[in-house]
């Protein structure tokens, strides 16, 4: 009995590439996960542990993000083109390239009727959420209401930097004064009041302030960032009393293309998704009254 090798291909899956446009103040933004295959004679390096024919998968990675430059990425069609073109044609082993890009889509923050330059939200709807708690009857009832937000994924493109923290021995992060600053926001606040609140223009007057914050806040850090969103939600809307956010640090990581001779003055960048920082915040006015059980959520009393 024989056993031969069927089919093959391999590749590198899910390139998390974020290439920005940035020779004008208002910046383009293009977000894609990119995976490669190579198709071919590839059968020595399942049967016999033969590398020769092999172009490395981190090769094809590098080429993903060289060409993200070199090439540009204004379409993805044209991307695909080149790259699988590109591997086919120069690549001698290789039979036949296939390449699968999913893009997501960004939107223009609109800030006073005007589209920000640099700050977008990711496209699908954000999640409202608001929590209710009432105790006792009659006269003696209270009530508490907070409302919020989750899954808010917005980036700016500069107008973020991130200098002057502390060092250790294991410190080995840059200070820098130009970075993507990229979260998916989570926000409560609680009321008041909950008697002739309108709550969804109050809702959408929260979340406007949210986003013009961010956009507009030439960012230290998120946790500035943070404060200033909370700040402004309290400074406008007098029936809140306390704002919680909770944000994850998107890392958008400058890729190195200088082993290619490219530069990369803040073009192209990693999406990592993992390892995140995650920065929480509560702003409160100072003579809030006290939470009460507004925050004890179902899963326990925290
Ligand atoms: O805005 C930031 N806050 C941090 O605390 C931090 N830490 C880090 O590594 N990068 C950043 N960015």
């Amino acid at each position: 009995m024989g056993i031969v090798l069927g089919t093959h291909q391999y590749g590198k899956a899910e390139n998390r590439v974020v290439r920005i446009y940035r020779d004008t103040p208002r910046h383009e933004i293009r977000d894609l996960s990119v995976s490669t295959a190579l198709r071919g004679d590839f059968g020595l390096a399942h049967t016999a542990g033969d590398q020769a024919a092999v172009l490395p998968t981190d090769s094809q990675k590098q080429t993903v993000y060289a060409y993200a430059r070199e090439k540009g990425l204004r379409t993805v069609e044209d991307y695909a083109l080149a790259l699988a073109r590109h591997f086919v044609d120069d690549v001698e082993p290789v039979a036949g390239a296939r390449v699968e890009v999913e893009e997501f889509a960004w939107e223009r923050v609109v800030v006073d009727g005007a589209e920000h330059d640099h700050t977008w939200v990711r496209k699908g709807q954000e999640v409202r959420t608001a929590a209710v708690t009432v105790e006792g009857t009659g006269a003696d009832q209270q009530v508490w209401v907070t409302g919020g937000l989750k899954d808010l994924t917005i980036l700016k493109s500069t107008g973020s930097e991130f200098t002057g923290f502390r060092t250790d021995p294991y410190t080995v992060l840059q200070p820098t004064t130009d970075r993507v600053m990229a979260t998916s926001l989570v926000a409560r606040w609680r009321f008041t009041e909950h008697a002739g609140v309108d709550w969804d223009t109050t809702y959408a007057g929260i979340r406007q302030l949210l986003v013009a914050t961010f956009a507009q806040v030439h960012s230290l850090a998120l946790q500035q960032t943070l404060f200033e969103m909370g700040r402004a939600v309290l400074e406008a809307h007098p029936f809140v009393a306390e704002v919680r956010l909770s944000a994850p640090n998107k890392h958008h990581f400058l890729y190195d293309l200088s082993p290619f001779g490219l530069e990369n003055p803040g073009e192209v960048f990693h999406a990592d998704d993992r390892p995140y920082g995650l920065i929480q915040a509560q702003v409160t006015r100072d003579d809030a009254p006290d939470a009460g059980p507004a925050w004890y959520g179902y899963t326990g009393l925290v």
